[in-house]
């Protein structure tokens, strides 16, 4: 088995959820499926409501920003439309996340809106979050060896809190000592990982951080974290130079914590 030490100065694990804790295909196929599956149920049921009304307001506001991207589908404020035409309104706003979608866009909007629709789906058991089998058993014995554990994703830290509170492994959350979102910058950002750091209390080089993509990797990299690029069944395919360049793991196992040893 391959095997990489972790540098003796890293107390934090910063982990990545998508390609890295949790298969690419059940973030694709179970839990983006159920949101267009569910988007227009959700609308219509929750549409009075002010935290839906405020999930709409930042989609507008994301639609706006995205006026100069191709096929871009805007989202009419009440007043354009009339105040009784909800309809209309739902379909622009579900066409608006289904074209996001089509571009695996990460944007706090859509993630926001996201994470509220799957509230009800985990809540009642209808989806359950998935793990490769090595994630649970590696994070309690990093924990044991008193390493600290936070996740960093682009979905939103209410939707990571449903899916390690209700997954195939129970509810988990225990396991983390925190949780970051795009509301700190976004993943692909080296600032992104300075400002973790100091939320966390730490400097940058106490941290490693696990992904899958490789321009995360490079950023987290550029503000003195150290990385290791996570290679899953199913995720996008690494260059050779990038396999050359980056720490790999297949497997959380494949860390060696000196002090766990
Ligand atoms: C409950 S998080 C759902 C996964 C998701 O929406 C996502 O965008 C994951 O991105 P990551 O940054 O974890 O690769
Ligand atoms: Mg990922």
């Amino acid at each position: 088995m391959v095997v990489l030490s972790v540098p003796p100065e890293v107390s934090v694990i910063l982990l990545d959820i998508e390609g890295t804790t949790t298969p690419i295909a059940f973030v694709k196929d179970t839990l983006f499926s159920y949101i267009r599956e569910n988007i227009r149920d959700y609308l219509l049921t929750h549409w009075g409501e002010e935290e839906c009304q405020q999930d709409v307001n930042l989609l507008r506001k994301q639609a706006e920003a995205d006026s100069h991207l191709d096929g871009v589908v805007p989202i009419p404020s009440q007043s354009e439309f009339g105040a009784d035409d909800m309809e209309r309104m739902i379909q622009a706003v579900v066409d608006n996340v289904y074209w996001q979608m089509s571009l695996d866009r990460k944007t706090p909007a859509l993630k926001q809106l996201q994470g509220h629709i799957w509230r009800t789906a985990f809540a009642a058991g209808t989806v359950k979050a998935e793990f490769f089998e090595d994630v649970v058993p590696a994070i309690r014995k990093w924990r044991q060896a008193g390493m600290k554990v936070y996740i960093y994703s682009s979905g939103s830290v209410e939707a990571q809190k449903l899916l390690f509170g209700y997954s195939t492994e129970g509810n988990i959350l225990e396991l983390f000592d925190g949780h970051f979102d795009t509301k700190i910058g976004h993943k692909i950002e080296s600032e992104s990982y300075r400002r973790i750091a100091a939320s966390i209390g730490c400097s940058p080089n106490n941290i490693l951080f696990l992904t899958d993509v490789t321009r995360e990797a490079h950023a987290a990299e550029e503000a003195d974290v150290h990385v290791a690029v996570v290679v899953r069944p199913g995720n996008a395919g690494l260059t050779d130079d990038e396999k050359s360049y980056f720490n790999l793991i297949t497997s959380f196992s494949e860390l060696f914590l000196p002090a766990a040893s």
